[in-house]
């Protein structure tokens, strides 16, 4: 198919690149002139893996091509995405302005009949407000569909070639069927092809995104519980993801979530609700929990230096809102480093792909370092925010003769606390070990014995636990003081 895609961010250029991959001809169109003749130079303007190779690939096959010219970009085209950006408004309610702006100039540019898709994150209505618009423009007969993206920044290109599903919401079958010939080749089983009125399109994008972020948040507050009560929140973790009903996935506590997604879609289905006057009390707690847990990385370090970080080193290592990407966008580092700066401290930070972007925000305020380990020369304390897996297995021993006090504050629970406290650091987690406890957790308090399992070990990578652990009753100390 002849494809035209306008947006050429994460979303536009990972899925014009893909489609072209399966053998269309795209071209991705954009506004931002440096973004295109950076890419028309070769290069990539986003650091998403496994991106360049494929953009350079299909460049070079000629079914992949960047315009700035919408309208002779989108002559003759079979389908045209529309994928830019649609942030938080003012209201909280997503920012429209540039999906209109596409609407209208594809509509003024429309010389024979097509169909528009919007793949951009939009508000329950937003295909039948558009639809409205263009037809006052234009005679050319057109059909607008939905296509809402769930891919994941870092795992973008996999998840576009291995979706777990892909949602179409159109008014008509055979627009549905459009969409379903450019999907086959990555259609399976196991992946299917949803098609629904573009109205349910709209709004399972939300709910799905919704519904993510309100298994971090509800982690996240369990987690402090667990920190408040002596818990522990990996173990915890074990304990409830083992019943299939609840599982392990996306429940993996932190300082928070970030990115360009769910803040913003939270906060717009929380608009939307009020737009129809519809109660959505949970969806505003996950909203503020999450707020709050951006709060508890910070808080933490403060707690533990008595309220007072005045004239004190902190590194900060990640700055991404997570890892495999160097999008800081709503990134809760950003949190963080004002608070540390705030609070009088002096700021190193060091992250693989990020430092340009943060930068641009805090100029000479921070001390920016190439890598991880001079980052930490002198410092008072480390503070980890982002989980790049370069990060969790750290020297310690290097570590240790780097830093001028050894107290680690991990905000994604990803370094080996057993191994950190044996190397005589301090250690806090989210969850993970009551402040003013400097009890080492050893495989000794693992009560019960789990057969190697490829899905804990993947996210409790950290926890030998492939012998049979034997409980010591000399060693179980309560963690609980008062019991
Ligand atoms: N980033 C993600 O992981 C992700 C995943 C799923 C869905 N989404 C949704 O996809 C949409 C795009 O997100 P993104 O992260 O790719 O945004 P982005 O900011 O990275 O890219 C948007 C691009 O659109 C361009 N643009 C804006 N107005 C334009 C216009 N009038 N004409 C031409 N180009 C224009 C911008 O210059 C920018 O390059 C949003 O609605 C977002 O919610 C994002
Ligand atoms: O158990 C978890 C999982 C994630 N996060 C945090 O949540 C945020 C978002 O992570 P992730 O969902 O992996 O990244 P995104 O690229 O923002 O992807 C989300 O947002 C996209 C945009 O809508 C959707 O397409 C994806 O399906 C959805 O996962 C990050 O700050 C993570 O650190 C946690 O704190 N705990």
């Amino acid at each position: 198919m002849k494809i035209a895609i306008v947006g050429t961010g994460y979303v536009g250029l990972v899925t014009g690149t893909c489609l072209s991959d399966l053998g269309n001809h795209v071209v991705c169109i954009d506004k931002d002139r440096a973004k295109i003749s950076m890419l028309e130079a070769g290069r990539i303007p986003i650091y998403e893996p496994g991106l360049a190779g494929l953009v350079a690939k299909n460049v070079r096959e000629g079914r992949l091509a960047f315009s700035v010219d919408l309208p002779r970009s989108i002559d003759g085209a079979d389908l045209i995405f529309i994928a830019v950006g649609t942030p938080q408004g003012k209201s909280g309610g997503a920012d429209l302005s540039g999906v209109w702006a596409v609407g209208r100039q594809v509509a003024e540019s429309l010389r024979a009949p097509a169909t528009i898709v919007i793949k951009s994150t939009v508000p329950v209505g937003t295909n039948a407000e558009l639809t409205r618009q263009m037809s006052a423009i234009t005679p050319v007969p057109f059909d607008v569909a939905s296509n809402p993206e769930f891919l994941k920044e870092g795992a973008a290109i996999d998840d576009f070639f291995k979706p777990d599903r892909v949602v179409v919401g159109a008014r008509r079958p055979e627009v549905a069927e459009r969409l379903l010939e450019l999907y086959r080749p990555i259609l399976t089983h196991e992946r299917p092809f949803l098609a629904m009125a573009p109205e349910s399109a709209e709004m399972t994008k939300y709910v799905a995104n919704c519904l993510l972020a309100s298994k971090i948040s509800f982690i996240n507050e369990m987690a402090n519980l667990c920190t408040g009560y002596g818990a522990h929140i990996d173990d915890v973790r074990r304990g409830i993801g083992y019943d299939c009903r609840i599982g392990f996935q996306f429940l993996a506590p932190g300082a928070g979530y970030g990115g360009s997604c769910f803040p913003k879609d939270v906060r717009a289905l929380i608009h939307m609700a009020k737009m129809v006057g519809i109660p959505c009390q949970m969806i505003e707690a996950v909203d503020s929990v999450n707020e709050y847990q951006k709060e508890v990385l910070p808080r933490m370090i403060l707690n533990h230096f008595g309220g007072s970080i005045r004239g004190m080193r902190i590194a900060v290592w990640g700055l991404a809102f997570k890892p495999e990407t160097d999008d800081i966008r709503e990134s809760p580092a950003l949190v963080l480093i004002e608070e540390l700066l705030q609070a009088g401290a002096f700021v190193r930070v060091t992250d693989p792909q990020a430092m340009g972007h943060v930068r641009e925000i805090f100029g000479s305020r921070l001390v920016y370092c190439e890598s991880p380990y001079s980052a930490l020369e002198s410092a008072d304390a480390l503070a980890i925010v982002t989980d790049w897996d370069m990060y969790r297995a750290p020297n310690f021993q290097l570590m240790r003769d780097l830093m001028r006090r050894r107290i680690i504050f991990d905000g994604r629970n990803c370094l080996n606390e057993a191994a950190a406290l044996q190397a005589g650091f301090q250690y806090q987690g989210i969850g993970r070990l009551t402040p003013g406890s400097s009890r080492p957790r050893t495989r000794a308090n693992i009560l019960e014995h789990v057969p190697p399992d490829p899905l804990t070990e993947s996210f409790d990578s950290a926890w030998d636990i492939s012998e049979p652990a034997v409980l010591a009753p000399a060693e179980w100390v309560p963690l609980h003081k008062e019991s």
